[in-house]
């Protein structure tokens, strides 16, 4: 089965997640990041998740699951100890068309979480549809030794040069020429690109001995 990659916004949207261990709090920063309205229900919690509760960052119910705790989510997202727990919930997501993931549990998922590079606004998500996450991670890394740090930056510059340039002239090939230009530039530059700092670095560590 081929997966749609998309990149949801998550603002003002009820994401749950059902279990409070350390496989609950890995999730926790995405979705903050995207903007989730993030609930949690468990009846043991990690400390670090009943710290982004009492700073009001997340809202926190201490017991278990039950069916209930579905009504009116976008996501939901079953990260309990218990396998059964993990497809009941799975189950009742799929009764209500609700999107479920269910951690390490590719049977319970409606989707997965994909390995992801980051700078700034620009994300690189990696799925290998389960067939080994061990690769997405790998080819993550590799991925991330190759981009410049400063892309983050340098993106948001251009992004609002764009807007600048789709105010000031009329759509057509001369504003789609100014906005490929725009967007050139070298994707692994010597000082800023991680790849290119170890290589600079083992040259000078060779050049030393
Ligand atoms: C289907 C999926 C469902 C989901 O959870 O969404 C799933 C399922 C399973 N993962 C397992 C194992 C591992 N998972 C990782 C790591 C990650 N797993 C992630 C996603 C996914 N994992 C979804 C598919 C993604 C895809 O394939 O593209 C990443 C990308 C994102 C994230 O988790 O946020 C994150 C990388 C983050 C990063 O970039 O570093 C490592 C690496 C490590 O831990 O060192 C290992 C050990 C090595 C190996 O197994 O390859 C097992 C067996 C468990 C067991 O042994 O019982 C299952 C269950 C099964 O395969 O049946
Ligand atoms: N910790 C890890 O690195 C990895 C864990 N896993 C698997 O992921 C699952 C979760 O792992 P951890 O977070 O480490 O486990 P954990 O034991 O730290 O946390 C489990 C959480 O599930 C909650 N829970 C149990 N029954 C519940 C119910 N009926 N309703 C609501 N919450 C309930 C517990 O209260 C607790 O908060 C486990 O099945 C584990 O085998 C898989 C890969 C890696």
């Amino acid at each position: 089965m081929s997966l749609l990659p998309v990149f949801l916004k998550l603002d003002r949207r009820p994401c749950l997640i059902i279990g409070a261990g350390s496989v609950a709090l890995q999730k926790i920063p995405a979705l903050l990041n995207a903007e989730a309205e993030v609930r949690v229900i468990a009846p043991r919690v990690h400390p670090e998740i009943a710290a982004l509760a009492a700073a009001g960052r997340i809202t926190l119910q201490e017991r278990g699951y039950r069916p209930d705790d579905l009504d009116g989510l976008f996501l939901v997202i079953a990260a309990t100890n218990d396998s059964a727990v993990n497809t009941a919930i799975y189950e009742e997501a799929l009764r209500r068309n609700l999107l479920c993931n269910a951690v390490d549990d590719p049977p319970n998922c409606d989707f997965y979480f994909g390995s992801i590079v980051t700078r700034g606004d620009l994300q690189i998500a990696i799925s290998t549809a389960g067939e080994s996450p061990a690769f997405a991670q790998k080819l993550r890394k590799e991925i991330d030794a190759q981009l410049p740090e400063d892309l983050g930056p340098w993106l948001h510059t251009i992004g609002e040069q764009r807007g600048e340039i789709l105010e000031a002239y009329e759509p057509g090939e001369d504003r789609k020429l100014l906005l490929h230009q725009l967007a050139q530039r070298p994707t692994c530059e010597a000082a800023a690109c991680p790849a290119q700092k170890l290589a600079l670095r083992a040259r000078h560590a060779g050049a030393s001995r």
